[in-house]
């Protein structure tokens, strides 16, 4: 959704998005000669080139500490994107056009230099001036932060003690932060404090690719350019949110990085939050870039700060280990190249959280993301109360089926609507079926990295897509107490921890099942059997002890199940042989007595409770029983 922004032609000001090229400008690339540069940033500018949307007088300066000549620069970004060619990195091309390509080899320049060093700067002011004269770069500039987070505010500082930063005769300057954006709420707080003595919030651009994907920006179309789903949005209609960014790929080359930062910091306040953000904001008075980013301020703000109890008992953390994913063999992250082999960092993390105002008060949001997992898989999937059974009392349905409305961000892009359907014949009886699109059978999709959108945004000066200083620091004060208690006394990641076990925040109904679209889902229908036979039972029934005892309540379905992770000693493998031990195994070997009996205790206990509590709407609607929070 773009940001259209009705301002004067002020410096700063966004131009109106829309196909044409962007304003002539410099991108300056600092770290010109790191992975994300040659991985993401210039095959974006590669795309751009392609659609036309840079103007003539672009121009593209590399900056690094690394030496190298511009003709070593470029060859070595060309062989990247060559080296993307068929395979399955994020660019995506059958081929190079060469023509393109010059194009912008020709607007290419490379600065050896220290970010550290003042020196650096003066020495890239007389270059951006002489290119201003040159090459009709019009003085604007857009300085890119493509290097590690450590030198964020150090290069803000260069660059304005250099006075790159003031805007003057019309010409803009901006400054694109990638991500993470601290590490912590007191070092972003101390970040932005600090950027923002230097220049103003609008020069800045803080990047979440994940704003750059098609379907994320399609959440707020979904949402607001139809009048069906709205209304159902809220409490009132709605179960749990599930939402869940499941990646393939260990931990790569990254694990400098990723052994400080964990699956916690490097997905959840930024990308998982967006994803959330999007799917809880209110509406937005416009796309205007303010208006957006205050309804998602707001909705961050409103996430209620987890207590210690609720981190131990609503947050589980893993870390994957040998196995295999994609049939192929992978190391476990502690053999990974970089990582201690005692290393204690996440490279699962879920939990569940509660927004706290009118509209979501008492709906659970449950966010899982992890590395090494099954599938890729990025999803919101969002699930309806139920309806009451009691219509089909006499009949051969023995269970209601919930609906769920599927946003699949990633892969096979697009939006599912799951409800009940009678089976044909004689009897009354349901199965759940699906209305499927895909956004591929419906538009063509360039592929694209995410970054050209973002790029083309920053560009032509609209903030919709980034993120301010409030919607940073509301996206780390929500993790914050799981930091702390985690810093405080740091969970066990071993095999045999408790928390890491159960891969899911404690009682909490089963995570969806995930899969390809359209394709009847192995398990699928057991997933909507396991949610759904507990759900029409009455609370405390002789049925739910029964469900109980056969290990099939919510409690009890299988975790991790759908979306395991590698390794056969991982948490949640351990925690799938022990809820087999528990509750039988496949070959159909009962459970042991003892752990009958404590389920069967369990839910005794549960009906007791229950029989001490009101019914509250949810129920009163068909709501399932088992939701996760008392
Ligand atoms: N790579 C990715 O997929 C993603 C990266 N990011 C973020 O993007 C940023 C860059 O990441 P990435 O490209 O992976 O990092 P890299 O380390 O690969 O790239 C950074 C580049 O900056 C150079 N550099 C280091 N120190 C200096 C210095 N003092 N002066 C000038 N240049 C210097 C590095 O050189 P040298 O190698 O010699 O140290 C390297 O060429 C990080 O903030 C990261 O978190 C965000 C999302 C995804
Ligand atoms: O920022 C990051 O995102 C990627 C996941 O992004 P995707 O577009 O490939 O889904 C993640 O692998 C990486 O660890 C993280 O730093």
């Amino acid at each position: 959704m773009p940001g259209k922004q009705g301002q004067s032609r002020r410096a700063g000001a966004a131009a109106p998005r829309g196909n044409g090229p962007a304003p002539a400008c410099t991108l300056v690339v600092f770290g010109a000669a790191g992975d994300l540069t040659k991985r993401l940033v210039v095959p974006a500018l590669y795309n751009l080139v392609s659609e036309r949307r840079l103007s003539e007088g672009f121009r593209l300066v590399g900056v690094d500490h690394n030496r190298r000549s511009v003709e070593e620069w470029r060859q070595g970004l060309l062989d990247q994107l060559r080296d993307s060619v068929g395979s399955d990195a994020e660019f995506q091309a059958e081929a190079i056009d060469g023509t393109a390509w010059r194009w912008l080899c020709e607007r290419m320049s490379y600065l050896e230099g220290d970010l550290n060093d003042p020196e650096t700067y003066a020495r890239l002011r007389e270059h951006l001036a002489e290119l201003e004269r040159s090459a009709g770069t019009a003085g604007n500039c857009l300085f890119y932060l493509a290097v590690g987070e450590r030198f964020f505010g150090v290069a803000v500082q260069g660059l304005a003690a250099a006075g790159l930063l003031a805007e003057a005769r019309g010409r803009w300057r901006r400054v694109v932060i990638e991500k993470p954006f601290g590490r912590d709420l007191a070092s972003a707080r101390a970040l932005n404090t600090k950027i923002l003595t230097m220049m103003r919030e609008r020069q800045i651009y803080r990047i979440d690719h994940f704003l750059g994907k098609e379907t994320v920006q399609n959440i707020m179309a979904l949402r607001f350019a139809n009048g069906l789903f709205e209304p159902l949005w809220n409490r009132q209609h709605i179960d749990h949110v599930q939402i869940t960014a499941a990646e393939t790929v260990g931990v790569e080359h990254r694990a400098g990085f990723y052994e400080r930062t964990g699956a916690l910091r490097d997905m959840v306040p930024n990308h998982v939050f967006q994803l959330l953000a999007m799917t809880a904001m209110e509406p937005p008075i416009s796309f205007d870039a303010d208006a957006v980013r205050d309804k998602k301020a707001e909705v961050l703000q409103a996430i209620r700060p987890l207590s210690r109890r609720r981190v131990l008992r609503d947050v589980v953390r893993g870390q994957y280990d040998a196995g295999t994913v994609l049939d192929r063999t992978v190391e476990a992250y502690r053999r990974e190249p970089g990582v201690a082999p005692d290393s204690a960092t996440e490279t699962f993390v879920a939990c569940k959280l509660k927004i706290e105002n009118w509209r979501w008060a008492g709906v659970p949001f449950y966010l899982r993301t992890g590395k090494r997992m099954r599938k890729r898989w990025t999803e919101i999937a969002v699930r309806f109360h139920q309806a009451p059974y009691t219509l089909f009392r006499g009949t051969h349905v023995e269970r209601m089926h919930p609906n769920w409305l599927i946003l699949r961000i990633q892969p096979d892009e697009g939006i599912a609507l799951e409800f009940a359907a009678k089976r044909p014949g004689p009897a009354v009886a349901l199965s759940s079926v699906s209305m499927d699109f895909a956004y591929r059978s419906h538009f063509e999709m360039a592929p694209r990295t995410g970054y050209e959108t973002l790029i083309y945004d920053c560009m032509t000066g609209d903030a919709t897509l980034f993120q301010r200083a409030d919607n940073i620091e509301a996206g780390w004060r929500a993790v914050q107490p799981i930091l702390d208690v985690w810093a405080e006394a740091p969970p066990s990641i071993s095999r045999s921890t408790p928390p890491a076990a159960t891969a899911r925040p404690r009682r909490m109904p089963c995570w969806r099942a995930t899969g390809a679209p359209g394709a009847r889902w192995p398990d699928r229908q057991k997933e909507h059997d396991d949610d759904s036979r507990s759900q029409d039972l009455p609370r405390g029934s002789g049925r739910r002890r029964h469900a109980a005892d056969r290990g099939e309540g919510p409690d009890e379905a299988r975790p991790g199940r759908d979306l395991g992770v590698a390794g056969v000693g991982h948490p949640l493998r351990h925690h799938q042989r022990t809820a087999a031990a528990r509750h039988g195994d496949a070959a159909g070997q009962p459970a042991p007595r003892n752990a009958a009996r404590r389920l069967q205790r369990r839910a005794l206990r549960d009906a007791r409770a229950d029989r001490h509590r009101a019914p509250d709407a949810g129920e009163r609607s068909g709501r399932p029983i088992d939701r996760a929070d008392p």
